[in-house]
Order: C-alpha cells, then structure tokens, then sequence
C-alpha cells in the first residue's frame, strides 16, 4: 500500500503527534526525490531504529545556484512513493514550494566554516539553502533522527555542525554511500548521462580509490591527488571542478594522516556534475 502524502505541516504534525503521544520515535529521511537505492537504505536504516518513519520530497529552490539544474532536476513523485511502499514508510512529505516559503518568508540558516570550502565555493549560496530547509523539515515533522548519505560528505557534516551549535534535539545518524556495481555512487542526476558518459563514470570513484591506496602506500598527497585528476580527465570528463584531501570533519585542508580525512571530487561529465567522496 502507497504511503500517505502530506501536503502541509498542519495536517503531517496532527498524525505525529499521534505517534508522539503514543511514546514512539520519528526517524525522518529527507530528499529531493527520483529515489533510487541510495535513498531507500537510509529510510530502511531508519525503519529498524525508529517507531515511524517519514520520508520528505522537496525540491529546494532555495539551495540551487543553478536556475536550469533546478528546471532540470528529475520529478518522479508515483514512482518514488511505490518504492517507498516497500520499506515501508509510514509516511511521505511532499509540500508544495509555498507551504515551506510562505509569502513574508525572512530567515536564513548559516553555517561558518564548514559549508565554505569545496561544495560551498563552487555553489555560492548552497548551503544556507540546505541548512535552511533543514532546519525547518526537523521542525515541520517533529523529528527525533535524521538519517543523511555520506554521498554527500561536506552536506552530512554540515547538518551535523548545524544541529550541534542550534542544540536541535535530532540525532544525525550519517548512512554509506550505496554504489552501482561498477563503482559509480547512486546520485539521482545519474540519469541524465548519455551512454557513452554512464559507461565512463566509474573513473571517478576508481581514481579516488587508487589515490588512496598510494596514499596508504606512501606516495605523497600532492602526487597521488594529481594522477588521480589526470585518470579523471583522461577517461574523458570534460572538467575536474575538484579533488581535495581534507580533514574529514572541518573539511580544512590536512596532511595528518593521524587524523581522519577525506578525499572527495567534483567532476563535469555530459553536462552532469558528479560528486564522490572516501576515507583516507
Ligand atoms: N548513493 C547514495 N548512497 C547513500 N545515500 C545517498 C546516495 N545518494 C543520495 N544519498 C542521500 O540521500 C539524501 C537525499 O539526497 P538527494 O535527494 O539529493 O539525492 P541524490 O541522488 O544525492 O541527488 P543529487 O543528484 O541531487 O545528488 C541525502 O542525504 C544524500 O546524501
Ligand atoms: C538534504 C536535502 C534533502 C535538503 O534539501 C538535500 O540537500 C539532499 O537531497 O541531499
Ligand atoms: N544531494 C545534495 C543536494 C543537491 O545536490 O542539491
């Protein structure tokens, strides 16, 4: 059975403050839809831990710098609550754009340092938009836990900072990323590559890998970083936006190998902007 869809903040929080009173917990999986595996591990992740679980479909205006990836970005609503049927979720919260910005809408949500460098540079204004909506989903649908991908490594830290310095009464609980057999991790902008792109696209997971063994193996950071950036190229992506090694919390630039750290890469394949990231 399909999932009920909430449409408003009032009539979702009457249903969970049901559950509320009843003593349950509510995990919350936020996305922007055209599901795939990736989102449906983190809504089973929060299946086995708690009572309930909602997931959200927004399409956030306000966290696309990019005005044709927003017109542009995959809306699959029948298909995304069929899957989500097999969770199953107990509920599913797709608000239209002005039941999030009311006319007279006014705050924003900014989180220093770590949504600056990386995705933050190269989006200008994403992530207060991600910080923003955030906050606000936790506060729309009563959430106890949020489940985030670490597809989205710089995003996942950032919640985590955002929780943690407004004392939001959410547990953030940071999933794998779930990968295509090939390599490539699910990203719902994977459809838009042609062929030819699709078949190429592994290279980037499989240069971060390898860069990282070097890592492990001895090779400087600076050596392995940019054989990594010419097998990218080589594969024939049309641009590597970035490739960084960063210490995996602050996201500060770092050549600690005593202190966890990230590797993680943009790259522009097709006119499709892919993003993966690993431990180092
Ligand atoms: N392959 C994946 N593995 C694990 N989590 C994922 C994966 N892809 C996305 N997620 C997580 O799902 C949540 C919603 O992400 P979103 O709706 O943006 O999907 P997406 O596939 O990342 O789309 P996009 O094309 O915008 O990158 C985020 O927390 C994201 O990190
Ligand atoms: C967390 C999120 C749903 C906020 O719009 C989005 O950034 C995403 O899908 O990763
Ligand atoms: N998956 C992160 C959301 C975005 O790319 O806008």
């Amino acid at each position: 059975m399909t999932p009920p869809i909430f449409r408003s903040v009032e009539s979702l929080r009457d249903t969970v403050r049901a559950w509320k009173s009843a003593g349950q917990t509510v995990g919350v999986v936020p996305t922007m839809g055209a599901l795939h595996e990736g989102h449906l591990s983190l809504a089973r992740r929060a299946r086995t831990e708690c009572d309930r679980v909602i997931t959200t479909i927004f399409v956030n205006p306000k966290q696309f710098n990019n005005p044709e990836d927003l017109k542009k970005y995959p809306r699959t609503e029948e298909a995304d609550a069929a899957l989500l049927a097999t969770v199953p979720v107990d509920a599913i919260f797709a608000p239209p754009v002005d039941e999030v910005y009311p006319e007279g809408f006014g705050t924003n949500v900014s989180v220093s340092g770590v949504s600056e460098p990386l995705e933050g540079k190269m989006r200008p204004g994403h992530f207060d938009g991600v910080a923003t909506v955030v906050t606000k989903l936790f506060g729309m649908t009563l959430a106890d836990r949020g489940y985030f991908g670490q597809k989205d490594w710089q995003q996942l830290q950032v919640v985590l900072k955002l929780v943690r310095d407004l004392n939001l009464p959410v547990q953030i609980v940071g999933c794998e990323t779930i990968r295509d057999p090939d390599g490539l991790a699910m990203s719902s902008r994977n459809v838009r590559l042609t062929p030819e792109g699709r078949a190429k696209a592994p290279v980037l997971y499989a240069a971060l890998s390898a860069a990282t063994a070097e890592i492990r193996a001895g090779l400087p950071d600076r050596m392995a970083i940019r054989e990594a950036a010419e097998q990218i190229r080589a594969a024939g992506f049309d641009r590597v936006e970035y490739i960084e090694l960063r210490d995996a919390a602050t996201l500060i630039p770092s050549d600690d190998p005593t202190r966890p750290r990230r590797m993680l890469a943009a790259a522009w394949l097709d006119g499709v902007r892919l993003i993966d990231n690993i431990p180092v």
